[in-house]
């Protein structure tokens, strides 16, 4: 168990650091050398790397290299300086020889190196970032630097601490994975491993959460001050998680990047009956008020300014009331709200009410929104205006970006196989700059030409052909869909055509391990959603590599390229054979984002040449990576603001 937790709950100040970040987040800034470069391994890490190695040398020669509590003990001491890292990094590489029954390749401790010092590594699919990622948290937990894997998927999270869990312990370290549906008291437990394997979104939720529990004191608090004093076990504190050190995330463009488009929110009910008092209240507020005298409308603007006589009139209606009456601003904005309601908002024009409820009307199309209701109380008052039963509104408890939470870990580092695209928006973002580590042997994954059909229907029928001719020879297929109705869709022509096969989409989340434990054998078909993108390992059946390996079906383009290659790179993992090709059709939904006369001119042209639809494609693909793209700056951008604007409450740091 690591030494003194208690002290490093959400260090803001740099003495609570453990000595190893503190060493290496200055390393860190050393290497940064300006926006999406990427920088090859630099020599520093490739002298490193011979040390490594000649210390896993000596380490093999010893029949049962223990690790000694000496070695322990002068790494821990040194935190992660040079040549303790080095130390810690040829321990973990042994451990993983001894363990999993293969030496970790060069490439890959010249990734963790780079990892330790901060970086985001990009390395294809299928070279083995798993113990990369490994063997770079296994040196910083040595050093006593508490290690956070993000994953994408709990799936994952329970593979890589199970598979890897007896190299951990052969160091010492303890290790386990934080799942969706476990209960607070497990979560804290499990947040004291050495090492924890996540997704993405339970880390940055137990966060949100652990901020909420500190309240508006924050974590450097008098009270969490005292209550570490009184409770250095930690079982006192509100708190599950013990700090934010240093980071791995795998998968980090789709973390850092696909995720980071909507922002956390933790939101709870308000209780609708207090709603339904403050409504009314409010509304008779409002109808004892005179227009002209008491306040006037700007017809407009749709809005309601209020005359000084107005209110002294609220001030002296309300003298009697609790709170929040009792604020001047509040029954100010109560009455405005309530006018509003009554005398800008009419029913069959901009709501109607339909199965006893309030129901909006869409101002630009006039279609019902049935799903949608105003914010800040209005809903309640025109609820409470047309008689009908009165909801609870969701409330934000807690609001954060992904940027900001990724930016708060001491040390962050990162690993895809498809950062190309994102060099600089990671840079610019996260500080991460990246570095390519090449393929160990050369990929012997073929692509095929893409083909382009006119239709759906018959996209659909050439999926199927190539699956069965595919098969047919003995290789297993996987054919990659971007929608549960498309993962049916598929599977239901197959159906027809008499193929056996198994679906992995949302609906058969919990059989995922076991339909990917199956979907490398020979002649096996296996449709799926992204599910089975993105570090998932197909293991080959016997004899399946001889006769061409995994083949891939992409039915439809992502928005972002990136996310195609991941499912093409489930195939020629290792340097095995195999193969991948895109099926497309001219009415993918991808498409109605270019514009649609070009799109005509290619329905209607069926002998069109290849170039011009490979470059429709690549049109939309590169639209729609622009739009997310602004979406993210915009978010960044508005989340900045806030915390300008929250600064001085202490509500946000
Ligand atoms: N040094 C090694 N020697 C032999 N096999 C290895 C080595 N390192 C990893 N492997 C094996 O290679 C396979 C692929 O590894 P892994 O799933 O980590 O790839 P990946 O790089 O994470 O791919 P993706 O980008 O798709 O997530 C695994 O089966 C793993 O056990």
């Amino acid at each position: 168990m690591t030494a003194a937790p208690d002290v490093w709950i959400y260090p803001e100040r740099k003495d609570a650091l453990p000595t190893g970040l503190d060493a290496w987040g200055a390393a860190a800034s050393g290497i940064v050398t300006g926006a999406g470069r990427r920088l090859a391994a630099p020599l520093r890490d490739r002298l490193d790397l011979r040390a490594v190695l000649r210390a896993m040398a000596r380490l093999e020669a010893a029949p049962d290299a223990p690790v000694t509590p000496a070695a322990r003990a002068r790494i821990r001491r040194r935190g992660l300086d040079r040549s303790a890292a080095r130390e810690a990094l040829a321990l973990a590489a042994d451990a993983v020889r001894r363990e999993l029954g293969f030496a970790p390749r060069r490439v890959q401790l010249l990734g963790a190196l780079a990892m330790l010092r901060g970086r985001l590594i990009e390395m294809d699919t299928g070279e083995g970032k798993t113990v990369t990622a490994a063997l770079a948290a296994a040196a910083a937990a040595l050093a006593g630097i508490p290690v956070h894997v993000v994953t994408v998927n709990d799936y994952l999270a329970e593979r890589d601490a199970r598979t890897l869990g007896p190299v951990y312990n052969r160091l010492g370290l303890s290790v386990a994975a934080i799942l969706e549906g476990q209960e607070p008291a497990t979560r804290r437990a499990i947040y004291r491993s050495d090492i924890v394997y996540g997704a993405n979104n339970e880390f940055a939720f137990d966060y949100l959460r652990d901020r909420i529990g500190f309240g508006a004191e924050g974590p450097q608090g008098l009270r969490q001050r005292l209550r570490r004093v009184t409770a250095p076990d930690m079982s006192e504190t509100p708190a599950v998680m013990r700090g934010l050190h240093f980071a791995i995330v795998d998968e980090a463009d789709s973390v850092l990047v696909d995720e980071a488009r909507t922002p956390l929110i933790i939101s709870r009910r308000s209780d609708p009956e207090a709603e339904a008092d403050l409504a009314h209240r409010a509304l008779a507020v409002a109808r004892a008020l005179q227009r002209h005298r008491h306040f006037t409308l700007i017809e407009d603007e749709r809005r309601i300014r209020l005359t000084s006589e107005g209110r002294a009139e609220i001030g002296r209606m309300t003298a009697g009331d609790a709170a929040p009456w009792t604020s001047v601003i509040r029954r100010e904005e109560l009455a405005r709200q309530a006018l509003t309601a009554l005398l800008v908002f009419h029913a069959g024009e901009h709501y109607v009410v339909a199965d006893g409820k309030i129901q909006i009307v869409d101002e630009y199309t006039g279609r019902l929104q049935p799903d949608r209701s105003w914010s800040d109380g209005m809903h309640q008052l025109v609820e409470a205006k047309e008689g009908v039963e009165i909801t609870g509104q969701n409330i934000a408890v807690a609001r954060m970006t992904y940027q900001r939470f990724f930016r708060r870990y001491r040390l962050l580092a990162g690993m895809t196989g498809t950062a190309r695209e994102v060099t600089g928006e990671l840079f610019d973002v996260y500080g991460l700059a990246t570095v390519r580590i090449r393929p160990h042997r050369r990929s012997r994954l073929r692509s095929r030409r893409t083909r382009y059909l006119r239709t759906q229907k018959a996209k659909w029928q050439a999926v199927v052909a190539s699956a069965a001719a595919e098969a047919a020879k003995g290789r297993p297929v996987l054919i990659g869909t971007r929608s549960v109705s498309a993962s049916q869709t598929v599977s239901a022509a197959l159906d027809r055509a008499g193929l056996a096969h198994r679906v992995l989409n949302a609906q058969t989340e919990a059989e995922s391990a076991e339909i990917i434990a199956e979907a490398g054998q020979s002649g096996r078909i296996t449709v799926a959603t992204n599910m089975a993108g993105r570090g998932v390992d197909i293991a080959l059946g016997p004899g399946v590599a001889a006769k061409g390996g995994l083949h891939v079906i992409l039915t439809e383009r992502h928005d972002a390229g990136r996310i195609d290659r991941q499912l093409a790179g489930r195939a020629g993992r290792r340097g095995e054979a195999g193969s991948h090709q895109a099926i497309l059709s001219l009415q993918d939904p991808l498409l109605d984002v270019v514009a649609a006369p070009a799109l005509k001119v290619c329905a209607r042209l069926p002998l069109i040449g290849l170039a011009p639809r490979q470059k429709l494609f690549r049109k939309a693909q590169r639209r729609a990576e622009r739009s997310h793209a602004r979406m993210r700056r915009d978010l960044v951008r508005q989340d900045q603001r806030l915390g300008q604007l929250l600064a001085f409450t202490g509500g946000l740091e």
